[in-house]
């Protein structure tokens, strides 16, 4: 399988390592480029997200990977370029939004209610589900109560899903890190989300850990269908949980492809894979 270099068509699907069917193109970025005054984050790239796939960014410290992510999830307007998803293109768009769009994140520095219960912070993640009134939902109405059954049911399957069935009444403040991540995760699917970005998932993690989150990546892939995007600094991760790679340095991609692609190319050598990190 060759896909250096964008070489598929956008509607054309492949079928991955571990024979996967990958669909057509769901997000397109094209020609981004994002500064922060004289700073230039990001400098003319473009690379798409396909159907399915579990897609990284990585790349050295300081490369624009964040920055890259938060023009996907809509928090940064990149002065120029196109973002596309969908087949439409999107316009200057508040992060909300793009959550309505069916967008889901996880933050790199873990942003959950300490204080709320894990069932709790999970509930915050189904708030784009809830389309009834605070009148009828205020006393318990027709359709609020219907809602109200349906989003308990989705977040119950989701926890059981995650294996944090036992701590779903604990509060989130007393959980160790890696449970931390698992529950964040829980409430970005809670969502439904058609893309999941994930923002350093397995960062400050034991190797168990690692594991563990690796494996839930994998199955929510597998069983939900859910595309995912990811930045992550373990490359061991990266290489073994990723379709497709793009790699960017000094706000520039300098290599897209399969892992195995991206492993052989002398410029994310040079880089990237030769230079240890953390
Ligand atoms: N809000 C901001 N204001 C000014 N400069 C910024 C801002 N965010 C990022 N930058 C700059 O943009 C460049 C890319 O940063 P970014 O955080 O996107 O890289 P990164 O690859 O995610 O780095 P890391 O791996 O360290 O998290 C850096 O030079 C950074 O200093």
């Amino acid at each position: 399988m060759m896909l250096e270099n964008q070489t598929l068509a956008p509607s054309d699907g492949y079928v991955t390592a571990d024979g996967r069917q990958i669909g057509g193109v769901m997000m397109d970025l094209r020609n981004i480029t994002l500064r922060f005054g004289g700073v230039e984050a990001i400098k003319d790239i473009s690379f798409d997200i396909r159907e399915g796939e579990i897609r990284a960014i990585i790349g050295p410290n300081g490369a624009g990977k964040s920055s890259m992510l938060n023009v996907i999830s809509g928090f940064y307007v990149p002065q120029e370029g196109e973002v596309w998803f969908n087949g439409a293109k999107r316009p200057p768009t508040k992060p909300y939004q793009v959550a309505r769009q069916g967008i889901a994140r996880t933050f790199q520095n873990i942003a959950l209610f300490e204080g709320m219960s894990v069932l709790d912070n999970v509930m915050t993640g189904r708030l784009r589900q809830m389309s009834s009134g605070l009148f009828s939902q205020a006393l318990w109405w027709g359709k609020a109560q219907t809602e109200e059954v349906e989003n308990r049911a989705a977040v119950e399957r989701i926890i059981d899903f995650l294996e944090i069935q036992s701590i779903r009444k604990t509060p989130v403040g007393r959980l160790p890190y890696g449970l931390k991540k698992r529950v964040e995760l829980a409430r970005a699917l809670a969502a439904e989300p058609h893309l999941l970005l994930l923002d350093e998932p397995m960062a400050g993690m034991n190797v168990e850990e690692k594991e563990d989150m690796s494996r839930f990546i994998l199955d929510v892939n597998d069983e939900f269908g859910t595309t995912i995007a990811l930045i992550e600094h373990d490359m061991g991760v990266v290489m073994d949980l990723s379709d497709r790679v793009v790699v960017m340095d000094y706000g520039r991609k300098i290599g897209d492809g399969t892992p195995e692609e991206v492993r052989n190319n002398e410029a994310v050598i040079d880089a990237y894979l030769g230079v240890s990190h953390d």
